[in-house]
């Protein structure tokens, strides 16, 4: 079996997040739900969510669905890395992503969410890409939809194709030769503690000669930006007139109107450039003309982050062979 859905961004005007669309039960309901390969847990807002906390999102009502069952005795509780929360009870029930279903897939039922996911409408939950041992349901954690669908996919893989300010596709169990040039890359992934970590070759500013020093960190679809070690990021912003740290609005900002350099990471022998148009961010606020980096300094995550910035400009293959690998290819 193969699977195929729309990654939409939420916002047409920046790429802060894409959502894809899934259904649950019988009758299905249909999501849309942030595929986020940062996290292990698929939650829903859902008929056990207070309604104060719900606003325009769609919910699943598990006791709508002739084959949803509750998992009696199990909790969920995540906090993601921008501190943003939402913990609740768990079903099974069926779930498809793009043609490709899963019969008894751990629905995570939201009974409480931070005001981040509330006030983000477009969002009506996350479904984990991660590996499963991030899995935060108690006593018993529970697989991924990537990990349930594998024994019934082609190949044990999912691609993720994000594109810029435009619909892009999340496809499971197949690669898509249309949608890549050249040759992928394939290079080794730590799969301790559960995220996609690897390690890019290096990066060059601009026209700037490229530095061969080695970057670990994640491939992470459920983060907008890249956070990279603040001596990458200061080395990139030096070539940006005007550009400063600023405090206030907690990473580098410089004038709407400046030049940017583009920015290139290197994946094995492979270099993906990340055009300067992806390096201006967004204005800070509506209308201002003071702009918001899309590469950011990774010292206050603890880990490097290759998020929807840098996704955005390959066609990237989540090998979930054992051992898993990364495939980087231009497009
Ligand atoms: C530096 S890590 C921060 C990262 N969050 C983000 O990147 C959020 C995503 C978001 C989307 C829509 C609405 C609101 C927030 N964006 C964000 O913080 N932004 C501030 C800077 O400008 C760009 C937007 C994060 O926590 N990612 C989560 C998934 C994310 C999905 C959307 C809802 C909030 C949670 C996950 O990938 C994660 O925790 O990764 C860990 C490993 C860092």
């Amino acid at each position: 079996d193969t699977g195929s859905a729309a990654a939409v961004p939420i916002d047409p005007r920046f790429d802060i997040a894409y959502v894809t669309p899934v259904t649950i039960g019988t009758p299905p309901q249909t999501l849309q739900l942030d595929f986020d390969t940062g996290s292990s847990d698929l939650w829903v807002f859902s008929s056990h969510t207070p309604t104060s906390q719900i606003r325009g999102q769609e919910i699943y009502t598990p006791d709508k669905s002739t084959t949803s069952k509750l998992l009696d005795g199990h909790t969920w509780s995540i906090t993601y890395g921008d501190g943003s929360a939402s913990r609740g009870n768990v079903y099974t029930d069926n779930f498809t992503v793009g043609g490709l279903a899963v019969a008894s897939q751990a629905i995570q039922c939201a009974q409480q969410v931070s005001s981040s996911f509330t006030t983000e409408e477009s969002i009506d939950g996350l479904l984990g890409l991660g590996f499963s041992t991030l899995n935060t349901v108690n006593p018993a954690s529970q697989l991924t939809f990537f990990d349930n669908a594998k024994s019934k996919l082609g190949s044990p893989v999912f691609t993720a194709d994000l594109k810029n300010k435009q619909a892009g596709t999340y496809d499971f169990g197949f690669i898509d030769k249309a949608k890549y040039t050249g040759e992928i890359t394939y290079v080794p992934v730590n799969p301790d503690p559960g995220y996609w970590t690897f390690t890019s070759s290096g990066y060059a500013v601009g026209s700037g000669n490229f530095s061969g020093s080695p970057i670990t960190g994640i491939a992470d679809t459920g983060t907008s930006l890249v956070y990279l070690p603040t001596a990458i990021v200061t080395a990139y912003y030096r070539q940006v007139q005007g550009a400063t740290n600023s405090r206030n609005y907690g990473g580098y900002v410089f004038p709407c109107s400046a030049t940017l350099p583009p920015f290139t990471f290197g994946v094995g022998e492979t270099k993906f450039t990340i055009p300067a148009s992806y390096m201006s961010y967004a204005p800070v606020t509506d209308g201002s003309s003071t702009c918001f980096g899309g590469l950011q300094s990774s010292s206050g995550i603890g880990v490097n982050i290759w998020g929807d910035v840098a996704l955005k400009a390959a066609f990237v293959v989540f090998n979930g062979a054992n051992p898993p690998t990364l495939g980087w290819a231009t497009k």
